[in-house]
Parts: C-alpha cells; structure tokens; sequence
C-alpha cells in the first residue's frame, strides 16, 4: 500500500507541537540518532492548533486494529475554513519541511580531481563535528546578529525573489591563525542543517572547471573556500581572479537556490576590493584574539572557572597589548585542565612571552616604533633599556610620582622582565594608568615614559 504523503507530514507537524510535551497519553521512541528521543501522540487524541487567530482540531482516530490503520480527522469552524484551510496545510508542509531538514544528516563535500565514474567531483562524508554557535566564544551581541541573519535568510525565498535577487548570501570570516574561523563554518553549517561543499582550488583545473563544479552542488548548501586571501595572494590557483569573482557573484552563482557562500581570510585588507563588494560579500565577521573577556568565556567552558585569584593579574597583562589566539589559549587549558591553577599561570607565562616578542620585534625591526600599555592608575616612568650586539638587553626605569614625590632607580635585568618590574611597583604605588614606550632603533635603544 502507498504511504499518504500528506498523513506524513500532518503528523510529523502535529508531533512536533509544544502541545506534545504536556499531553498526558504521548508515547516516547528513540529516534534514527542514537540520542534522539521522539514524543508521538497516543490515538484517539484531539490536539489543538492555532493559526491566524483561528482554532483547529486535529483527532487520531484507529480504524482497523489489525492493519493499524489511521485517519487524522481536522476541524475547522466554518467562518474561517475560507480563509486559513489552505495557507494553514502550506504552513504544515514548510514546518514538515524544516523537520526534515533539521533531521537529516548533514555531509561534508570535498572536490577531487578525477570525475570517477558516475560520482562526479565531489566525495563527500558523514560532518559530524561537534561545534555549535553555543560552543564557539565570541562577543555575544555580534553572535546573535548573526543567528537572526541567517534566520532572516532562510525565511526570505519569496522576498529575495519578488526583488529579482538570487536566494544566497555570502559571508567573509577574517582574523588570525586560531581565531575560530573554521569552527565557526562548522557551526553555521550545524546550525542551518546544511551540508557544506568545501572547495580546494588547487584541484581545479581552470575557470570553467569552477563553474562545473558549483552545477554539481546541491541547494539548501554552504559552499565554503577557505584561506581565500592566501589563493588570490600567491596565486597558486589555475582559477582566475575573474574566475572567482563569477562564482562569488555571476550567472552560474545562481544555479540552485538557498546558499549560503562563506569565505575565510587571515587578512583582508590585500585583497582585490572587488572581491569584497556587497553581492559577493554580504556580511563581514571579524574573529579578533583573545582578550580578557574571551579569555574568561574559555576558562568557564575549559575549566569550569566562574573566578579565579589569578583572574585580575591575567586581566592586568591583557591590558598591556599582549595576546594570543583563542586556539593557544585552548591548547594551554585542554592540556593543564586538571590543575586550573597551573593553566592560567601557563596562560601568564604565555601572554609575558607573547608581550617580550612584540618587544623584540620592535627593536629588530627598523626606525622607531612605540607601544603602548593601558595598566590603569597613576605614576611617571623614564627609562632606557639598551640592547647589546649580542641580543641581551640590559638597562634602568625610573619611577618618579609627583604625586607622591616618590623617585625610584630600578634596573631591568632583561626586557621582558619589564612587565613583571611595572606590576610590581604599580601594586605598590598605585596603578599605573598609561605606559609609552618609544624605541630608537638608531639609537639601539628603548626609552620608556609613563603616563
Ligand atoms: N572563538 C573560539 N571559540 C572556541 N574555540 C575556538 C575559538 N577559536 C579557536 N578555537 C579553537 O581553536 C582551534 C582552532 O580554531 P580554527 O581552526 O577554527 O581557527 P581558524 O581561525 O580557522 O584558523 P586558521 O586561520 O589557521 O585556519 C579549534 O580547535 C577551536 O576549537
């Protein structure tokens, strides 16, 4: 016998209804997913419903024990069966819809080289990564405007066609090595129940070959190419950069419909900017280091720390310009996390080496530059800090406030000590509110003022 399609999908929308939940005669089954638990309505149950301001009444009723036969019998009063009967079973097959979407497994596509046999370009695999929106650290008003865009998006097919405009949108994802830029693709695609076609452009042969392989793709997709900037940088791609301007926003991009096209980059500010114009990049999401702020969200989620004593001194150094990207900060704490105590004083260690090096790289790099620390509070320091042919450096800060007619000579062994040195007499002083440090390549030297 041949399944009613629409006896389908009423049920399946009458049992995704909160209503479920608080019957008293639901059935519990486990789902295709090993932790997916599925209320389902007992018989003989009148549910009700509601939509545009009208109520339904929805009855399972059994008819023939022995084939377990069902009917599901709906009510309507007769003033509103006019106008909700129709747009209320269009309702119910968009609601089955995003069911099933939700459902179903989400796969990862890769392009290879060779088309093997019937199968095309693309291999693809179960993408079972366990990223989420909730798992990904961010500022979290930026996190939820980016839930309601890509909600807004998917409820916007007749919008995006009454405005003559393909349904797709395209995001660029930039920051640092280790920001979450991947992991962030991964919980979009999670997100949206979309399976994701990641292409590698050094496996395609040329422009053409590009435009075949986005014919190959499904809809309701996230097509993704990472490291972007890398490819249009180097070169290291057959495809053209016309070639990639077309797929981002030419006549083959709107093959399919309800895509979404993700970009990443470590820097944007190289690229062509007709690669980064509205239509080809809607939205542009900045994956900044870890600050202070990130750092906490980590040590909650890593270690279970709300708080901690060494939480104001990690503060402190991330005030300083020192920092490092939420992957090492990860590493550090997935590694040390049965001692939390150790992980941050690992993630000090770091972020103290982090702020030396960017202090070196100052003074190996050429001219003068300046760095400036933010430590809050007062105090005035000069200093100079000289730095021998053979790499050490060496040197004296005074300390001198004004405030408290206080002057100090204090020598810095090495100048990554510098840090440790300011702490110290900031928690003795008073705080120190500004610190500028000019460094004279010509002069093989580093002056130090506070502010
Ligand atoms: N914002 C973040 N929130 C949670 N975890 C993060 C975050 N950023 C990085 N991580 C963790 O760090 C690791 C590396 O992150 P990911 O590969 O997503 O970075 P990326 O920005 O894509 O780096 P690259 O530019 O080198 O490809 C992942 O294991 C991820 O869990």
């Amino acid at each position: 016998m041949q399944e009613n399609q629409l006896y389908r999908k009423v049920y399946a929308y009458l049992n995704s209804l909160p209503f479920v939940e608080d019957s008293d005669f639901a059935n519990l089954f486990s789902g295709s997913k090993s932790t997916e638990i599925n209320l389902i309505l007992d018989d003989d149950q009148t549910i009700v419903d509601k939509f545009l301001g009208a109520r339904v009444h929805w009855t399972i009723e059994k008819h023939d024990n022995k084939n377990g036969l069902k009917s599901l019998v709906l009510k309507i009063r007769k003033n509103h069966k006019r106008r909700i009967l129709v747009p209320y079973l269009q309702h119910i097959h968009q609601v089955f819809d995003e069911i099933e979407q939700k459902r179903r497994e989400v796969r990862l596509y890769v392009n290879v080289e060779d088309e093997l046999e019937r199968n095309g370009r693309w291999r693809s695999t179960s993408f079972t990564h366990p990223a989420t929106m909730e798992t990904i650290v961010m500022d979290a008003d930026l996190k939820t405007r980016i839930k309601s865009d890509l909600e807004s998006f998917l409820k916007s097919r007749q919008y995006y066609h009454r405005l003559g405009r393909v349904w797709k949108r395209s995001y660029l994802l930039y920051g640092s090595a280790g920001t979450g830029k991947s992991t962030f693709v991964a919980a979009m695609a999670k997100h949206l129940s979309y399976d994701i076609y990641e292409i590698n452009l050094h496996k395609v042969a040329n422009d053409s070959d590009l435009k075949y392989l986005l014919l190959q793709t499904t809809n309701r997709s996230l097509l993704v190419i990472e490291d972007l900037d890398r490819y249009l940088g180097t070169k290291s791609t057959a495809v053209s950069l016309s070639g990639i301007l077309n797929f981002m926003d030419g006549i083959f991009s709107c093959c399919g419909e309800e895509r979404v096209m993700v970009f990443t980059m470590n820097n944007k500010e190289c690229v062509d900017p007709n690669v980064l114009r509205p239509g080809r990049i809607d939205v542009h999401i900045n994956f900044p280091l870890c600050d202070f702020t990130a750092f906490k969200s980590l040590a909650n989620s890593h270690l279970g720390l709300k708080d901690h004593k060494l939480f104001p001194q990690v503060e402190e150094i991330f005030q300083t310009g020192a920092s490092l990207s939420p992957a090492e900060v990860c590493e550090i704490m997935i590694s040390n996390r049965s001692s939390p105590s150790r992980a941050l004083k690992t993630v000090i260690t770091a972020l103290q080496g982090d702020l030396a090096s960017r202090l070196n790289r100052r003074l190996n790099g050429s001219g003068s530059g300046r760095i400036t620390y933010e430590l809050g509070g007062h105090g005035d320091f000069t200093g100079r800090v000289e730095r021998r042919s053979n790499g050490s450096e060496s040197g004296r800060v005074t300390y001198e406030s004004e405030k408290e007619g206080q002057t100090g000579i204090h020598p810095i062994k090495e100048i990554k000590n510098l840090y440790g040195y300011l702490r110290a007499r900031s928690s003795r002083k008073g705080s120190i509110e500004k610190l500028d440090i000019d460094i004279h390549e010509k002069e093989n030297s580093c002056l130090i003022h506070g502010i």
